[in-house]
């Protein structure tokens, strides 16, 4: 079973948030790779059975520039056997609060086995660690029903 986490961060919100999640899956001793999204290789998508997106919001709600390879290789391939989860920082000032995880939510639900969506207002705080761990959780139960649907 290989599981990734693959996020991108330009002031460091969202890598807080990556980290936080890292930290809560090896806390549950479930081996993750970490992966900034510029260290990611889509080569290597189709080798990963969980795949947790973390992304910020840009311009008017928009997916970050450097996400659209990763968005445009989930929008070629149909994976419904790959568990997904997304989740990401925005800033709630803005009309579309955390438009880039609406738009990887509705498209990973379609292409996906998608799990679980995570939305976090700037930087991560103190009281957004149960929505954290919440989000760990269900994607691990969403690993482990996966699995038994998946072994005859
Ligand atoms: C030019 C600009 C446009 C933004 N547009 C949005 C937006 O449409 N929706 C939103 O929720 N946040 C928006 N944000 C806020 C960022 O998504 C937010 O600050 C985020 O936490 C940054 O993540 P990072 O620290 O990981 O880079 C925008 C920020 C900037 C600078």
């Amino acid at each position: 079973m290989k599981i990734g986490i693959i996020y991108t961060s330009v002031s460091g919100n969202t890598k807080e948030l990556a980290l936080l999640i890292h930290m809560l899956f090896k806390k549950e001793n479930i081996a993750v790779h970490l992966y900034r999204v510029e260290e990611f290789s889509l080569n290597y998508l189709d080798e990963y059975d969980a795949i947790a997106i973390g992304t910020y919001t840009w311009g008017d709600g928009e997916i970050p520039f450097e996400m659209e390879p990763l968005y445009k290789a989930f929008e070629k391939r149909e994976r419904k056997t790959v568990v997904t989860g997304i989740f990401g920082t925005g800033d709630s000032f803005y009309p579309h609060y955390c438009g880039a995880v609406d738009r990887f939510r509705d498209l990973l639900k379609v292409n996906t086995n998608l799990a679980v969506t995570l939305k976090v207002e700037l930087l991560p705080q103190i009281q957004d660690i149960a929505q954290c761990e919440k989000f760990v959780d269900l994607f691990i139960k969403r690993i482990n029903s996966s699995l038994k649907d998946y072994c005859f």
